[in-house]
């Protein structure tokens, strides 16, 4: 089953009126952040206010990830002591430079029964990091890459450019990467969350590259997001004609059709059927 990811929004792990919000919002998937968003003062109160939260559910269809702070700062292993009892879907573990990081969380999730199936997911928001992309997508437990633009920008020192000119070449290494190991891979943020149509470009160039989709800071990104990372109705029209017409050329033993002046081979219909399966998805978990 495919599960869309095309919005994911950070929710501060503090603040209990947005973990409520959260569960009546059109968002593919959920990160609850006890990292960046949580104050220094509110670690400790915001990991049991988010252990209550997930063990009361209400959450629907939507992909749950929590996010902790590093294993090497003072709250990440207290984090996984009282998140991992509650058996999250999925743990994002911040400051990944390498699978030896993973390979850490992956250990201490191993020793708590609730976490079987639980995945890592990891920020690519380093240097070292991205240059060891592919080994962290290929680690134990791995499910996806959030891009962690913010970090990376401090860290490269880049400019700010809306064009993410500077970022281009980390962005697409990632997604390399997450392709190689067959995981999702998640666009940065987009910090100016009142400018809908400066995030409507910056989701267009991340669709256009391949992310899956944007993670968002403020319930006002969702649509806009939503709607970038959904197959059009061009799109959707033209993979059901694509499939239409090379089943049509495979009856008369062809291996090639045409649609639109353009040809149609077998690995083009397999991008249709993912975009109708995309489709379904989202229509889905719509209903
Ligand atoms: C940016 C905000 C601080 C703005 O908050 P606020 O001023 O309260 O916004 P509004 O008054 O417009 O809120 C309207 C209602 O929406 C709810 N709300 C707001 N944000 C969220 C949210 N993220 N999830 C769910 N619900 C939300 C408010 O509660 C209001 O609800 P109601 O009163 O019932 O109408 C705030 O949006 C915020 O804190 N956003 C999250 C910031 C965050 O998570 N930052 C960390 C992640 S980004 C990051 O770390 C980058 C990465 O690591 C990197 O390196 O790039
Ligand atoms: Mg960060």
């Amino acid at each position: 089953m495919t599960h869309p990811y095309r919005s994911v929004l950070y929710i501060p792990g503090s603040k209990e009126r947005a973990l409520e919000k959260a569960k009546t919002l059109p968002v593919d998937a959920i990160i609850f952040d006890l990292e960046d968003a949580v104050a220094v003062d509110e670690k400790e109160n915001a990991r049991h206010t988010l252990a209550a939260a997930l063990t009361a559910g209400g959450y629907g269809d939507r992909a749950q990830i929590v996010r902790i702070n590093a294993l090497d700062t003072d709250w990440g292993h207290a984090d996984v002591a009282v998140i991992a009892p509650t058996g999250p879907q999925a743990v994002l573990l911040p400051k990944v430079n390498s699978a030896a990081d993973i390979n850490a969380l992956s250990a201490l999730l191993d020793a708590h029964p609730a976490c079987a199936d639980t995945t890592i997911w990891a920020m690519m928001e380093s240097p070292l990091g991205i240059l060891n992309a592919l080994e962290i997508a290929q680690a134990p437990r791995m499910g996806g890459f959030i891009l962690g633009t913010n970090d990376l920008a401090k860290d490269l020192n880049t400019r700010f450019r809306a064009d993410r000119e500077p970022l281009l070449t980390s962005l697409q290494m990632c997604l390399l990467a997450a392709r190689a190991a067959g995981i999702v891979c998640v666009d940065g943020v987009y910090n100016a969350f009142k400018d809908a149509e400066g995030l409507a470009a910056e989701c267009a160039q991340g669709r256009d590259m391949g992310m899956d989709g944007k993670t968002l800071i403020h319930p006002a990104q969702v649509d806009v997001c939503n709607t970038a990372f959904s197959p059009s109705e061009a799109e959707i029209d033209l993979a059901r004609r694509q499939i239409d017409a090379f089943e049509a050329a495979e009856a008369e033993g062809l291996g090639i059709a045409v649609v639109d002046g353009k040809i149609v081979e077998n690995l083009h219909v397999e991008t249709a059927r993912k975009t109708l399966a995309m489709a379904n998805a989202i229509a889905t978990a719509a209903e």
